[in-house]
């Protein structure tokens, strides 16, 4: 089964189009040894509501190598049938992406890596032959900065419409791997969204950074894509269950854009 087929019929089985970041934060959480109980408590508390679970590198790479072994422990006792995107971002010469590749594919075994298109094409190659995988790169991301290349023009394009490119070429050489873009919410204006093509979707910025969920209404779109809230869920309304917020920001993009 390819990685959108997955990622469509979970979206269809839960509802949801709701991706849970899983951002472990130490010093909001009392200390790194609480970590491993926090993560396995929102995985359990929200997976019924979730198209998909996000967790960023950073957050882990943060904590050491305690942190790897965390992430690892996760990613080995997670429900199989939601699908798994590490965020990661890589970017690197196409020999180094190699072993990138096998190191989020092969040993972690994850469904979908994110990575920074940067360096172009062949260094997207490495990742592009992996049954049942996906990679979502980096188009028009939730930071104001993404005004800086990405939203620029070069000719009568713009940057992200390049990136795009990356995923047409990977669709016409009919690669094993899917190729969807991260579009983040608070930029996912109608000039945006107007030139973005039906490939998956990975959206952040619901909840901390106030993305707008009007932005998705009606636009016709069938790919699986999914929104992400990570500190929504983890880190706001403690008094809340974390299902509680899962359950809340599903009904919410439902709502707007519906499964
Ligand atoms: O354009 C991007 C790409 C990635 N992210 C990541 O998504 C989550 C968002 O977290 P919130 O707490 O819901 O704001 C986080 O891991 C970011 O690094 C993004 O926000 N924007």
């Amino acid at each position: 089964m390819r990685y959108g087929e997955k990622l469509s019929k979970r979206i269809k089985d839960t509802n949801s189009r709701l991706c849970v970041g899983l951002d472990p934060r130490p010093d909001l959480s009392g200390g790194m040894e609480k970590i491993p109980d926090l993560l396995k408590q929102v995985v359990d508390e929200t997976w019924e509501y979730a198209a998909a679970f996000k967790p960023n590198m950073a957050y882990f790479e943060a904590m050491g190598l305690r942190g790897l072994e965390m992430l690892e422990e996760m990613l080995g006792n997670m429900p199989k049938e939601v699908p798994i995107i590490l965020d990661a971002k890589r970017s690197d010469i196409g020999e180094t992406q190699k072993y990138y590749a096998k190191s989020y594919f092969e040993n972690w075994n994850v469904d979908a890596v994110t990575l920074n298109p940067f360096l172009g094409y062949d260094t997207m190659e490495p990742f592009l032959d992996w049954e049942g995988k996906a990679i979502y790169v980096l188009a028009v991301t939730s930071n104001p900065g993404s005004a800086d290349f990405q939203r620029q023009m070069v000719g009568d394009r713009y940057v992200f419409e390049l990136v795009q490119d990356i995923c047409r070429r990977a669709h016409e050489e009919g690669r094993k791997t899917d190729v969807g873009m991260v579009v983040g919410l608070t930029n996912a204006s109608d000039d945006v969204l107007s030139r973005i093509d039906d490939y998956p979707l990975l959206i952040p910025g619901l909840g901390a950074q106030g993305g707008d969920l009007e932005n998705m209404a009606g636009k016709g779109r069938t790919a699986p894509d999914t929104i992400n809230v990570s500190r929504g869920i983890m880190y706001k309304d403690m008094e809340k269950s974390f299902g509680e917020k899962a359950k809340f920001w599903a009904e919410q993009i439902a709502a707007s854009y519906p499964a």
